[in-house]
């Protein structure tokens, strides 16, 4: 059962689920496979980039003074080296092509006259982009603990990195307790449709994690303990059965089974009876509130960072801004209420969502709150 008590204080629970978790091992990927997770080890290029001296014009390449007599031509594309330019001579070259040895420049077609095989005129520019003058081998493109983005995946292939040392990514799968709780259509008479399936794979999705499956569970104590044992993803997330009713079995279940609760409890409104225990064995149970925006506030302050430590990001204390509007504070605790912009929604209750909905964030205030102070913020999935 839930602690008597406020509980833990909210931003020390916060920052527990961020600090408690080591990043889980690396693995190689391909780079498009590794966006989205956690650079392991730093990203370096593996070779010059240009990898050949490139014509960056369409042209002429020329060496030596002019005119020039044209002797061939190259365009982008695999190819022997050409020979090196002989003084007075010219190849039309193509942009990405791969520039003969010795030539001095390459005279854009604009800017240059042709009678015959002769080519004339005033270089201005080189226009050749030489072997690793934007990247050497071994150059340093981003740092252990970056986020792989869809850029970084492009300039990597683009620097010859085949492979990605990136965390794995933890995987996450979900019970959703409760005999009320049906995951298709229209409820019957003391029934809910289950509002957490979605919230949780968005959340976890967005702190690099995957949601494996999400599995409703009776009210019955044995059914839970046999999901809790069960080997699987490393994060098992439970909504529902986190408080004192006769149904809610979460915390002896998670007693008989040994676990250690690092949080039991959390000095917030909604979302006071949220935990996060860990299992022999190393797997870890958060546990969510049954209201469901009380576990939107649970998935936002243990969930989230617990993840994003798993998948490799260094813990962040959350983003700070200023809250305006009226609220109802909670002397023994935070406070969360849904906000647009800095604006407070008022109208929040523990078991709807649809003020978050028309919300952006949500706003952590201190019983010392007043408008105009500024408050943590935890961004909406
Ligand atoms: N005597 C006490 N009663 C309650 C306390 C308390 O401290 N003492 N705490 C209240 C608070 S705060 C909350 S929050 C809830 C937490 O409840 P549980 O986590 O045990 O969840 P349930 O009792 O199963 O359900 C609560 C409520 O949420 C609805 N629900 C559950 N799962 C879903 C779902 N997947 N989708 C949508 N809605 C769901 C459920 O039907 C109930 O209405 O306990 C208070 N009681
Ligand atoms: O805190 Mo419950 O978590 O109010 O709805």
């Amino acid at each position: 059962m839930i602690e008597h008590g406020p509980g833990m204080p909210w931003a020390v629970a916060h920052a527990t689920a961020g600090d408690l978790a080591r990043p889980l091992p690396a693995e190689r990927t391909t780079p498009d496979a590794a966006i989205g997770r956690i650079l392991a080890v730093p990203l370096r290029a593996a070779v010059a980039v240009p990898a050949f001296d490139t014509a960056a014009m369409d042209g002429y390449a020329i060496t030596g003074p002019g005119p020039w007599r044209v002797v061939g031509r190259r365009l982008a594309g695999p190819g022997e080296p050409v020979d090196p330019l002989l003084g007075g001579t010219a190849i039309e070259i193509g942009t990405g092509a791969a520039v003969p040895p010795t030539t001095e420049a390459v005279l854009p077609y604009e800017d240059s006259t042709r009678h015959g095989d002769l080519v004339s005129g005033e270089p201005r520019r080189p226009h050749i982009r030489r072997t690793g003058e934007d990247l050497r081998p071994g150059d340093l493109l981003a740092d252990a603990g970056r986020p792989v983005t869809a850029t970084m995946a492009a300039a990597a292939v683009q620097a010859g990195v085949e492979e990605l040392h990136t965390h794995r990514p933890p995987a996450v799968t979900l019970f959703v307790t409760g005999d009320e709780v049906i995951t298709s259509g229209q409820p019957g008479p003391g029934q809910v449709r289950d509002s957490f399936t979605g919230l949780v794979s968005a959340v976890t999705a967005r702190a690099g994690g995957h949601l494996l499956r999400s599995t409703r569970l009776p009210d019955d104590p044995a059914a839970l303990a046999d999901a809790l044992g069960r080997p699987g993803a490393e994060v098992v997330v439970v909504s529902g059965s986190s408080s004192a009713g006769a149904a809610d079995h979460l915390h002896r279940v998670l007693t008989a089974l040994d676990a250690t609760w690092h949080v039991r409890g959390v000095a917030c409104r909604p979302g006071h009876p949220q935990g996060l225990a860990e299992l022999p064995g190393g797997r870890w149970v958060v546990s969510l509130p049954g209201n469901p925006y009380a576990g939107l506030v649970a998935a936002l302050t243990l969930l989230e960072p617990l993840l994003a430590a798993l998948a490799g990001r260094a813990a962040a204390p959350p983003v700070t801004a200023v809250v305006t509007g009226e609220a109802r504070l909670y002397a023994a605790g935070v406070r969360i209420v849904p906000v647009t912009g800095t604006r407070i929604r008022p109208g929040a209750r523990p078991g709807s969502l649809h003020t978050a909905a028309a919300a952006d964030s949500l706003a952590v205030l201190s019983a010392a709150w007043r408008s105009g102070d500024p408050a943590p913020r935890l961004v909406l999935p």
